[in-house]
């Protein structure tokens, strides 16, 4: 053991009894639909932050968690403030409430509490009243020190309550949920027997089903235990078809998604939970992770997620928390490369989904590192491929190609990248789209400003061309190249070898069409070369842009040999000339 600090000592804990099982099916079944889903951020959620959210600030989560699709709120806690009550209040009056969303409050077993509850609901067209008394031995010990029996009876007193409270407001149709806070640190077979005399109370039917939430107030076991409690309790319920099972899980162990999940394949029908997870502590179970889990697997999680950006703002507005750059389908980051094998990968993949999907617009999601398309959450490329030091050609590449139109061919994406990596190192930063495009250009396409094609006459003939080029050099003024070769290219380079007194290979060529520019209808399209030539065995690349393909292809050749540090002479008769 440590002797930095005394207190850091493990035998204070003790291990979380598994439960003897022999009949465990969960681990064989897989989600096949979505649970039903209700929302606690404006309960559990608010109730956790430093500054519980203002009147303004709920109805702003209150619309967003509507538009979202879930179609059970739990709304707050309105007897414990003015602020809670008034929200209730507010969303019943001013008629805030789709016909298909039903608002839940959390009240405590206590009478006052309960009619308080009720007060703030009168009017409403329906509404869940949540009932909840911890049932946990140390809560039953230390906090209420009360008996077994005398917390069932707070419980069912509660329940009683609710009733006739309910009976009192006929108007409104009520639903009714218990928890038995605490689920997870009370004996199973005590927590089934208060949950069933609270259903007891109530008398539940199939068509008029309860609610049993079954909260892991705090997380202390791994998912798989949690698993096996909620399938024991779906088997020894008492009118479980007249029950609707919900779960409610906090995150103390970062589990509390996983947990909701395994619960769910233990028979659960319910999950209650908050938008990215804020609530006491941890926080609360992850709804956003836990749908977006259910949507990966191809099943429709009846929430949609699409406008990810109006979420996370509107979240952090409300609860003045930062989403984490690294949270699930959410953070700014997640899904981000910036290590060039995985920018290659997706790179390449991306393309294959690309031209499979104008096949075939249902092709199934296959892509390295994505494990979905950041498209449908309303991410875009940018937000995939950022380039630092660790990023490779590809990466480079695809940022050129999809923000520029620029297509680099291989062997000049081999040569390009280290210029953005050498910027990269200097400059121990992320490198922007704008910063890669100004490179190419410094690298490739400045070195016309040092000489640049004037004007060309080509002949051709049936066995060889004959190129007449005018090039400006700013050292040396207007320099006329005469070459003859098989083609314009070859030509050029026999006329430019014999201005600049050295041997010029041509090893590599490519060009295309560049995409016209936003806005720009009527321009003329440009046309994009690239070349790779050898000056003297040593070799050099260069692009050019013209909206005539053969100046694009002379410049570039020019380019490259500028940037080997040659530079055309002007011939004896020119000089003459002079
Ligand atoms: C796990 C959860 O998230 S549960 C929800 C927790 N959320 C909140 O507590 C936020 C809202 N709560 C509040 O604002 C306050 O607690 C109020 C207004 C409800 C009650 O305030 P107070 O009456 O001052 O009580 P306080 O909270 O200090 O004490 C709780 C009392 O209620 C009892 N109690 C606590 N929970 C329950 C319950 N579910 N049912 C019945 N009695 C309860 C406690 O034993 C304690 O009793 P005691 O006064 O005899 O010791
Ligand atoms: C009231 C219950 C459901 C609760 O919030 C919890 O146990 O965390």
């Amino acid at each position: 053991m440590s002797n930095i600090n005394s207190s850091f000592n493990h035998k204070k804990y003790r291990a979380y009894p598994s439960i003897p099982k022999t009949d465990r099916r969960w681990p064989d079944q897989s989600i096949k639909a979505a649970p039903l889903w209700c929302s606690v951020d404006l309960r559990d959620g608010n109730q956790a932050l430093i500054e519980p959210m203002s009147p303004s600030q709920k109805l702003d989560m209150f619309k967003l968690l509507v538009d979202v699709g879930f179609k059970e709120i739990e709304v707050g806690f309105p007897a414990a403030s003015a602020p809670d009550f008034d929200f209730v209040r507010q969303l019943i009056e001013q008629d805030l409430i789709p016909d298909d969303v039903t608002i839940q409050v959390l009240t405590q077993a206590r009478e006052p509490l309960i009619a308080r509850s009720f007060a703030a609901l009168k009017g409403a067209k329906k509404a869940i009243v949540h009932l909840y008394n911890s049932t946990s031995t140390v809560q039953r010990e230390q906090v209420f020190k009360k008996s077994r029996d005398e917390i069932k009876t707070l419980a069912i007193q509660g329940a009683r309550w609710m009733q006739e409270f309910a009976a009192a407001q006929s108007e409104t149709k009520w639903s009714f949920q218990y928890s038995p806070e605490s689920f997870t640190g009370t004996e199973r077979e005590y927590a089934l027997e208060v949950c069933n005399a609270v259903i007891n109370v109530w008398q539940p039917t199939p068509d008029n089903k309860v609610i049993i939430n079954l909260p892991s107030t705090v997380e202390t076991s791994t998912p798989n235990v949690y698993a096996d409690q909620i399938e024991w309790i779906c088997d020894n319920i008492s009118h479980r078809q007249s029950v609707s099972i919900s779960l409610h899980t906090h995150n103390d162990r970062g589990c509390g998604v996983a947990a909701s999940e395994l619960g769910v394949l233990a028979g659960a029908d319910r999950i209650e939970g908050t938008l990215l997870g804020n609530g006491e502590r941890t926080g609360n179970m992850d709804i956003v992770t836990m749908a977006m889990n259910i949507y990966s697997q191809g099943i429709d999680p009846k929430l949609d997620f699409s406008d990810m950006d109006r979420i996370i703002a509107t979240i952090e507005r409300c609860t003045q928390l930062a989403v984490h750059p690294r949270h699930p389908y959410a953070g700014e980051l997640v899904f981000a490369a910036f290590s060039g094998s995985h920018q290659d990968a997706i790179n390449k993949c991306m393309a294959i989904d690309a031209a499979q999907r104008i096949e075939k617009p249902e092709t199934q999601w296959q892509v390295a590192y994505l494990p979905i398309d950041p498209r449908d959450l309303g991410r875009t490329y940018q937000q995939v491929i950022r380039i630092n030091s660790q990023s490779g050609k590809g990466g480079v590449a695809y940022i050129l190609e999809q923000d520029y139109g620029i297509q680099m061919p291989r062997w000049m994406q081999v040569d390009f990248s280290p210029h953005v990596q050498q910027h990269a190192e200097r400059s121990e930063s992320e490198v922007s789209a704008t910063i890669i495009h100004d490179i190419f250009s410094s690298t490739y396409l400045a070195a016309q400003k040092t000489a640049s094609i004037d004007n060309y006459q080509l002949n051709r003939q049936s066995n060889a061309d004959s190129l007449e080029a005018q090039i400006l050099d700013t050292n040396n003024g207007a320099v006329t190249i005469n070459g003859q070769g098989k083609g314009v290219l070859d030509a050029f380079v026999k006329g430019l070898s014999a201005s600049i007194g050295s041997d010029i290979v041509l090893i590599d060529y490519s060009e295309h069409a560049l995409p016209s520019k936003k806005g720009a209808e009527n321009e003329q399209a440009e046309a994009i070369a690239y070349v790779q030539l050898s000056v003297q065995g040593a070799r050099y690349c260069a692009a050019a842009k013209c909206h005539d393909i053969v100046t694009a292809s002379l410049q570039a050749v020019l380019n490259a040999v500028t940037r080997s540090g040659a530079t055309c002479q002007r011939s004896k008769a020119e000089l003459a000339a002079v």
